[in-house]
């Protein structure tokens, strides 16, 4: 190893990663480091999105390395890119980096919400995001993405996914009339969700996320099977009941061998809209306890905001409405957080111990 690139990985090891509590050198390639009458020159390449951090990050390590005495002038060069999972993705997602399931046992608990939050966080951060509506049943994503418009059809009868704040999506919302009752049986479903996938263009994209069905039936099996899901995300609230349910979820994964990056807790504590007090309407603690005794991290927490909801009806969820919110903070955080996961499972090092559950849970 040359001088340059020890002296670089050691100031690197010294920086934390804005939101997440992990050094610099495990999310960053040094791609090339010269150190040559007293300047260095170097090239690195951050490997999660990052484009709101760069400029901090690289004066951060400028000046860091120009307090060094083997050290006059730096000249850097930063940069992020995705890594991509190496099982290969075919057909319409041959170009799809990373795919990552956002499921919950139990419905109503927020999941499409956390969905497009997150998806918006990595727009944000630059990332070339996609939404897959899964919920076949009852599409919400293109009310939640202020998207009204349905796909373009290309001349070999594929679709152009709708786009709005920088995220493409594909939902059945967009396909059939608002209030038009989806009476398909499972198998049916599951096929047209299979069509959904294959038949949409999705380019190149460094993420997509799949919005799951509540439950753990047909559609979510057929899901699991048919797309090479890179990881899974479960939303819950800190009810036992809903706790319960996302176990459900937990499990299906496992047995499908899918990792599970870890659990969001959803509608954590109800902030009152009027004088901010902080209550746990929902009770306490549910998903920390689900973490903790299935082995996965907990995310992150979301409040029970009446903005939160009011922000996503209005077609622009609290990312964009509000991007300096408390709330969008932690969105940012789950979303650098599941980047991280996904990133050790790409180069191998994903040290999560197997989840343990038996059937009947
Ligand atoms: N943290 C939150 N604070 C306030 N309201 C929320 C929050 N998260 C979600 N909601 C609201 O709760 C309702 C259900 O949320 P959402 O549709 O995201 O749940 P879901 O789990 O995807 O539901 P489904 O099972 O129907 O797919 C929506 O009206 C949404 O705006």
């Amino acid at each position: 190893m040359s001088d340059a690139y020890q002296l670089l990985s050691l100031q690197l090891a010294k920086i934390s990663f804005p939101l997440l509590d992990c050094p610099l050198d495990q999310l960053a390639d040094i791609e090339h480091a010269q150190l040559e009458s007293k300047k260095l020159s170097a090239k690195i390449t951050l490997k999660v999105p990052s484009q709101q951090f760069l400029a901090q990050l690289q004066q951060q390590l400028t000046s860091q390395l120009q307090a060094l005495p083997e050290i006059e002038s730096v000249e850097l060069s930063l940069k992020w890119q995705v890594v991509a999972q190496a099982t290969k993705s075919e057909g319409k997602l041959a170009q799809v980096a990373n795919i990552v399931a956002i499921a919950s046992g139990k419905g109503g608990v927020g999941k499409s919400t956390t969905t497009v939050n997150l998806a918006l966080a990595f727009a944000a951060q630059g990332a070339k995001v996609g939404v897959l509506d899964a919920d076949i049943y009852g599409p919400s994503q293109h009310r939640m993405l202020g998207i009204k418009q349905g796909p373009q059809v290309t001349e070999s009868n594929s679709m152009i996914p709708v786009e709005n704040y920088g995220v493409k999506a594909m939902t059945m919302g967009v396909l059939v009339e608002e209030d038009n009752p989806m009476v398909w049986r499972g198998p049916m479903a599951s096929g047209a969700l299979l069509q959904l996938i294959n038949e949409t263009e999705w380019g190149q994209l460094d993420y997509l996320f799949v919005d799951m069905p509540p439950g753990t039936g047909d559609i979510q099996l057929t899901l699991s099977q048919k797309v090479p899901v890179s990881g899974a995300v479960i939303v819950t609230t800190p009810q036992d009941i809903a706790c319960i349910d996302a176990r459900k979820g937990l499990a299906m994964f496992e047995k499908v061998q899918v990792p599970v990056l870890g659990v969001v807790e959803n509608m954590s504590t109800h902030i009152c809209s009027s004088c901010g007090h902080a209550e746990p309407i929902f009770g306490e603690g549910g998903g920390e306890k689900m973490g903790e005794d299935f082995n996965v991290s907990l995310l992150g927490r979301l409040p029970l905001a009446l903005a939160i909801r009011q922000q996503s009806d209005e077609g622009k969820p609290t990312v964009v409405a509000e991007p300096d919110s408390a709330a969008a903070q932690e969105y940012a955080k789950i979303a650098l957080k599941i980047a991280a996961d996904l990133l050790k499972i790409a180069q191998g090092e994903d040290d999560q111990p197997s989840i343990m559950i038996s059937d009947d849970e």
